[in-house]
């Protein structure tokens, strides 16, 4: 039986985000990591990291290959980017013992900085090369180590989806499938198509048989479900589909998750889910945000206009001071 029930994503926004404080230090109000970034794409990676500072994270970070590092550096100086990532191509030569051993370095690069990240954001613009995505696998079971959040997004979730234990019954990890990744990964876990009729109930049943991780289901409205609850946030956003836009959500998703998580263990009354509070905040933001981009620029909107309005849609609900 469905039970989903409209967020009220501008309190949950509320909620999650902390004051200014003079009191607090650089690092205190999130360290993102972006695994993401090839020769194919680099503005993905960008407007997920470029999009959690202008939320309010202090620093956000993107491992990369290095190719595509000058390019995503270039466009801004506030992000500190590692070109770390192997593909296929630059090993074409190598025996298969030196290819463990790039592998290893690619992983120890990630594994030098892995306890200082509040989140990782795994997917924008990965590519899908076989060897890359194998030394993502070993940054995801690294994370989870670590007990270190990451969210999976864009190729990351075709990595996934074919090897579904890399996230199975991590309460940590969060899913933020756009409506092909979506379809794929019901196919290949639940063995059926997607049933709109059904939609709420399939989410739930879906996050429920990849062991409770929180699925964030992106379309004309946002569904959450952690396996347990559903909720949704359907505000009014924008009717233009440039892309870049799910970037934008999973750069906010890992900050507000962040965000949540710190709220709740400083409160043992609160007994929300974060990665659940993350995803409503980050939904309802950019939605706002589109809006607002949609207002000013109509069919023009890009998404760095919309990156632009992140700053005044939070303001707007929660004032600096
Ligand atoms: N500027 C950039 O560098 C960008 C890079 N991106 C990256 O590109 C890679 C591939 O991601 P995609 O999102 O393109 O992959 P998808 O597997 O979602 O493929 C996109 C295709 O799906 C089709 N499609 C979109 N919405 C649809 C709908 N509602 N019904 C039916 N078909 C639909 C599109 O026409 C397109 O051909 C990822 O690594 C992603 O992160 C994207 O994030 C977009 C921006
Ligand atoms: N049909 C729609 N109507 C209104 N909003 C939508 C619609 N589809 C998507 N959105 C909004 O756009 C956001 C991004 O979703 P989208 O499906 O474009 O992701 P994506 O394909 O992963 O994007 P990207 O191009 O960054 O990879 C969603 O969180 C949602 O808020
Ligand atoms: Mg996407």
């Amino acid at each position: 039986m469905s039970s989903t029930s409209e967020a009220d994503a501008e309190s949950v926004l509320r909620l999650v985000t902390p004051s200014l404080d003079l009191k607090r230090h650089k690092g205190q109000a999130g360290k993102i990591a972006v695994i993401g970034g090839c020769r194919e794409y680099t503005g993905a990676p960008y407007f997920a990291a470029i999009s959690a500072l202008k939320i309010g994270a202090d620093l956000s970070h993107v491992f990369c290959t290095k190719d595509a590092a000058p390019v995503i550096k270039s466009y801004s100086p506030e992000l500190i980017v590692h070109p770390v990532l192997e593909e296929s191509y630059t090993i074409s030569d190598f025996s298969e013992e030196e290819r463990k051993q790039v592998q290893e370095r690619v992983v120890g690069e990630v594994d030098k900085w892995m306890e200082r990240f509040d989140c990782l954001v795994i997917g924008p613009g990965l590519g899908r090369d076989p060897f890359l995505l194998e030394c993502v696998s070993e940054i995801m079971l690294l994370a989870r180590k670590f007990n270190v959040p990451f969210l999976v997004d864009g190729d990351g979730l075709f990595l996934v989806t074919n090897s579904i234990d890399l996230v199975s019954s991590y309460p940590l990890a969060v899913l933020t499938p756009n409506v092909n990744e979506y379809k794929r990964l019901v196919q290949r876990v639940l063995n059926c198509e997607v049933d709109e009729e059904n939609a709420e109930d399939q989410l739930r049943s879906l996050a429920k048989q990849i062991g409770g991780v929180t699925i964030l289901r992106k379309g004309k409205s946002d569904l959450i479900s952690n396996g347990e609850i559903v909720k949704s946030v359907s505000i009014y956003g924008s009717p233009r589909r440039c892309g870049g836009q799910g970037d934008i959500l999973s750069g906010s998703v890992a900050v507000f998750l962040s965000w949540s998580q710190q709220l709740i263990s400083g409160h043992e009354s609160l007994s929300e889910n974060p990665a659940i509070l993350g995803c409503i905040a980050a939904s309802g933001l950019l939605r706002k945000a589109a809006s607002l981009a949609f207002t000013k620029h109509k069919r023009s909107t890009l998404t760095s206009d919309i990156i632009g309005c992140l700053g005044e849609s939070l303001e707007d609900i929660c004032p600096a001071s």
